[in-house]
């Protein structure tokens, strides 16, 4: 079942001087349910941009997005407000919680938002905080909590209304290895058990051999797909070849610590 489908999607920014920048290049991409693919590239390459158009942030400029069959630039303000809400989970970098509620509070939010009863929404977030090993840190603030908690309450957050799928945007950019592992480790864990759709955006090797699928994309235009196949070791090999020719990005071609 097909859950997202982009056909020849571009996405041209305009510039203060009036010249426009073509940061996406006439891509199409599809992602069938329970599939996890990661998107990578060098820094400029336009990685965020897809992520934004997909995820329906911002506005494409050419193609169509299609998201559960439902054509995203056909919906009103107020319609796709409430689509982003039901169907899509968003991942960020920098976790965007909110350090004036507490960790159960962050994770219910999107239910709250939708009306929900209180022993319904506490259900929920008793089993994705178990899910997720963060159920001991649930009357904690964020601040009070290690960066690895911090996106693992993210994450429950962006699972908690059962989306038809994540988005996640550099999910481990802020994290130390052995975090990043975790998150990682998480939302792989999450995919394989749960059949969670998730579109990744990485510049990181090491969290993009978790993905079952990677996308890589060059100046705004597609330039390489791999597919994982029995070991994540071999596919992490695989990761770092495809970087090397892409270029840009030489911190990326570290030593394995797999
Ligand atoms: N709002 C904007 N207005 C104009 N140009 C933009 C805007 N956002 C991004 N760009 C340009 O579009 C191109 C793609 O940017 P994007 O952020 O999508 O790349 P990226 O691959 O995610 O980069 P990085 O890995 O450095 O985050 C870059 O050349 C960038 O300068």
């Amino acid at each position: 079942m097909t859950i997202l489908e982009a056909k020849n999607v571009s996405k041209v920014y305009g510039t203060r001087r009036g010249i426009e920048h073509k940061a996406i290049d006439n891509i199409s991409l599809s992602v069938t349910k329970g599939e996890f693919v990661g998107v990578m590239g060098p820094s400029g390459s336009g990685k965020t941009t897809l992520l934004n158009v997909l995820s329906t942030i911002d506005r494409i400029s050419a193609g169509t997005i299609e998201i559960n069959n439902q054509d995203i630039a056909k919906l009103s303000k107020e319609k796709l407000a409430k689509f982003r809400r039901k169907q899509l989970g968003f991942i960020f970098q920098d976790f965007n919680l909110l350090d004036t509620l507490t960790i159960a509070e962050n994770i219910m939010l999107p239910l709250t938002l939708d009306g929900w009863k209180v022993k319904d929404m506490e259900q929920r977030l008793a089993k994705v905080s178990k899910q997720l090993e963060i159920d001991t840190i649930l009357r904690r603030r964020s601040f009070e909590v290690s960066g690895g908690q911090m996106q693992r309450a993210a994450i429950a957050r962006a699972i908690i209304h059962d989306p038809s799928i994540i988005f996640a945007d550099e999910p481990t950019g802020n994290l130390d290895s052995k975090a990043s592992k975790q998150v990682m480790e998480a939302l792989s864990h999450l995919n394989k058990e749960k059949e969670a759709t998730t579109l990744m955006v990485t510049h990181d090797p090491f969290a993009a051999s978790f993905c079952e699928r990677i996308v890589f994309i060059k100046d705004g235009k597609l330039f390489n797909q791999l597919d994982k196949g029995d070991s994540r070791q071999a596919f992490f090999q695989e990761i770092l070849n495809v970087q090397s020719m892409l270029g840009g990005d030489t911190d990326d071609l570290q030593t394995v610590r797999l």
